[in-house]
């Protein structure tokens, strides 16, 4: 048995990250990364589908070797662009110098953009098929997942479509490549993560690509990261088509920042009330100390929300301030809001939450806020009480 043989005819080659510490220079990788990459064999050509960065290159000529020997395959299909996937593109095409890259306009005009590459290139439109003997690859433009120039590509004799970054998780595999061969409990806040950070400001476009998708018989997807998906194919697709309409379940996300501790203290109190009132769900973080794409990952998965901050330099305390702008230009919706802080002299922080989200139309305009001047008292408190009853209570009310 070939451990690496996907199914009949198609081979993952792919590569596992475990150095590179933030992927784009943003997000952890405690647990790596996977470049994947695929090698479709059919009777006349084979092909190679998505490459690998580029300081990976030479792993993914190992694996190709081990798959193919000496064989060079005679295309390489770009499914997107981003340099995780395309950086090694000159250093592939000096491996096999006889290798045609096949992609759609977009992707060409990239390619030549990127790499000064213009030569033994296949433009390739929606709906446009390739055939390799036996094995039929089938293109399907999906742009804005998350570039304008990605697309998927179906193999319909092997109900198999390699979905670039779509159905992609953070993590580098743990030995097993297909879902059914590992534990995949790790990669589950993974999805997420990767989703709410990478992938997040898209879902219209995400929405539009599954109900393309929609007629396929699907029994593996391939993304270029994480395990491929074989009997995980309903969990993945389902959760993707959730955080993409940004479904949330119930829950509550509570992040603040706080300095000397009294945006802190409110916090704390809000906690606990939700949690009086029945809420279980809780996930609390300060923004000092949470990295963005955890407390983003939690936002696009629990439907409550409640921020803090102190006023800082007459505005927002700064890891406040990225998290909110994070959260708007991610476009997230059907969340419900509520708003917290601490000032000494003059309350600004409060008001530029508010500001921001309604500006970027994340809610209704019912906001609930309470905000201490200096340190939080009985009243204040009180007030963060009737907030958490209120948010228990708009949770419960569906
Ligand atoms: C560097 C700095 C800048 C601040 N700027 C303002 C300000 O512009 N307006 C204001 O009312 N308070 C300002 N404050 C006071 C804090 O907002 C206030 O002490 C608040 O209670 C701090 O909350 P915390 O204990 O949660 O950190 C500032 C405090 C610091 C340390």
């Amino acid at each position: 048995m070939n451990f690496k043989e996907i199914t009949d005819g198609i081979y993952y080659v792919g590569v596992n990250d475990r150095t590179t510490a933030l992927f784009e220079s943003l997000w952890p990788l405690p647990t790596g990364v996977t470049y994947n990459s695929y090698l479709v064999k059919g009777s006349e050509k084979l092909a190679l589908i998505d490459g690998v960065a580029i300081a990976e290159c030479e792993k993914l000529r190992e694996n190709i070797a081990s798959q193919i020997g000496a064989k060079a395959p005679d295309y390489l299909i770009i499914n997107h662009m981003e340099p995780d996937h395309s950086g090694a593109l000159n250093v592939i095409r000096s491996f096999f110098p006889d290798i045609t890259i096949v992609g759609n306009a977009k992707t060409l005009e990239m390619v030549r953009g990127f790499y000064g590459i213009t030569e033994n290139v296949m433009k390739v439109a929606d709906g446009d098929s390739l055939e390799l003997g036996g094995m039929t690859l089938t293109f399907r433009l999906t742009p804005m997942v998350h570039w304008p120039e990605t697309m998927m590509t179906y193999v319909s004799e092997r109900n198999t479509l390699f979905s670039g970054d779509a159905f992609g998780c953070f993590g580098a595999l743990t030995g097993g490549i297909v879902d059914s061969e590992t534990d995949i409990e790790p990669f589950i806040p993974e999805i997420y993560r990767y989703y709410s950070n990478i992938v997040g400001k898209y879902g219209v476009f995400v929405q539009k690509a599954l109900s393309k998708l929609s007629t396929l018989k699907l029994e593996y997807i391939c993304s270029t990261h994480g395990p491929v998906w074989h009997e995980q194919i309903p969990m993945v697709s389902g959760l993707y088509d959730r955080m993409s309409r940004y479904e949330a379940e119930d829950g509550v996300v509570i992040v603040y920042g706080s300095m000397y501790g009294n945006t802190e203290a409110m916090a704390e109190v809000i906690a606990s009330r939700l949690a009086e009132n029945g809420v279980k769900k809780i996930r609390m973080h300060d923004a000092s100390r949470s990295h963005l794409s955890y407390i983003l990952a939690d936002i696009f998965r629990f439907r409550g929300l409640v921020i803090g901050a102190p006023t800082y330099s007459n505005t927002l305390y700064p890891p406040v301030e990225a998290l909110v702008q994070a959260i708007k230009t991610r476009e997230v919706k059907n969340r419900i809001i509520s708003t917290f802080g601490s000032y000494t002299w003059a309350p600004q922080a409060v008001k530029r939450i508010n500001t921001l989200l309604e500006e970027g139309k994340n809610v209704s305009a019912d906001i609930t806020s309470v905000e201490a001047r200096q340190a939080p008292d009985a009243s204040v408190m009180e007030g963060c009480k009737t907030l958490a009853d209120e948010m228990a209570r708009r949770l419960a009310d569906k």
